[in-house]
């Protein structure tokens, strides 16, 4: 049997609802074989992040080496990556194993408020890894200082996607969830745009959005779809994931990833 292999380098929530845990149930879902390099372990719930814990970047090399030595992704989605040691780490890696398909979410600040990635971390982020990606995928507040602009309407979001991609040569997926009565992304790479418009569902529970839209992408993209084609695909998955309606835990809840399975 032959499959495509995708890998999710991220952080760990431990009530499965974002991070690694859900890019691995995602990538499945999307029928990829996939794979997790871990940066952090976070002691957080559907209420809110208590700890956090990094991995050094020794460790997080060997797992890189132990994937790539033996197993090839046909994609690499990026996550929550602390700090600035562990963000050099992939990069290294990353140049010297040659990985393609590489989609970026610049995980910043948590739904709940808890920073992810430490600020002198953001030049390195920018720097080191930005070139690398195919796509990277800022939420609204995340291309708010990506690109020292403000954004409120459409038109914001053209701007700063603009500026992101011409300032850093990559394509950018600009994800409008943060807008109120709109749930539009909006995808920008050399000079081109176009708007992905999702139906807004209204509800409490979008814990690990953004991390399940990238993994989709990443997914999608090593099944041999284009770019276009895997946010297409991220969005109608994400949107379903959504509508299922799953209501789990006290506070801002996870994705119904199996909202389409028969036996669930
Ligand atoms: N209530 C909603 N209804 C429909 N789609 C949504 C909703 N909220 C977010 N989305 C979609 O989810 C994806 C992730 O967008 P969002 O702007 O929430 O990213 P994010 O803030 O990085 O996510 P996360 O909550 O994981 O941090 C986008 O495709 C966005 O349009
Ligand atoms: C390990 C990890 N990675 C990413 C997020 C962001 O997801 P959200 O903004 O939905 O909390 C998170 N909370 N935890």
């Amino acid at each position: 049997m032959k499959v495509h292999t995708a890998l999710s380098i991220a952080g760990s929530d431990c009530s499965g609802g974002a991070g690694i845990q859900a890019d691995l149930k995602t990538m499945t879902m999307q029928g990829v074989y996939a794979m997790s390099a871990i940066t952090a372990l976070t002691a957080q719930n559907t209420t809110g992040v208590r700890a956090i814990q990094e991995v050094s970047p020794e460790f997080l090399g060997q797992q890189l080496d132990a994937i790539f030595e033996d197993i090839t992704p046909d994609a690499v989605k990026i996550g929550m990556v602390a700090s600035g040691e562990l963000i050099h780490v992939i990069a290294e890696k990353l140049r010297q194993y040659g990985a393609v398909n590489v989609v970026l979410d610049p995980v910043m600040v948590a739904t709940s408020g808890a920073p992810l990635l430490k600020t002198d971390a953001v030049q390195a982020l920018t720097e080191e890894l930005f070139p690398l990606a195919l796509l990277v995928t800022p939420n609204i507040p995340e291309a708010e200082l990506l690109s020292g602009l403000t954004i409120h309407t459409e038109e914001d979001m053209l701007r700063a996607a603009e500026s992101i991609g011409n300032r850093y040569d990559c394509a950018v997926l600009l994800k409008g969830g943060h807008r109120v009565n709109e749930a539009n992304d909006l995808l920008y790479r050399q000079g081109t745009v176009q708007w992905f418009r999702g139906e807004r569902i209204w509800t409490e529970n979008t814990h690990g959005t953004g991390c399940t839209l990238s993994s989709t992408i990443a997914a999608n993209l090593a099944k041999g779809f284009s770019l276009a084609e895997s946010v297409e695909r991220a969005k109608a998955y994400l949107t379903g994931a959504l509508k299922a309606g799953l209501d789990l835990g006290k506070g801002s809840g996870p994705l119904a990833h199996f909202y389409g399975l028969t036996n669930a």
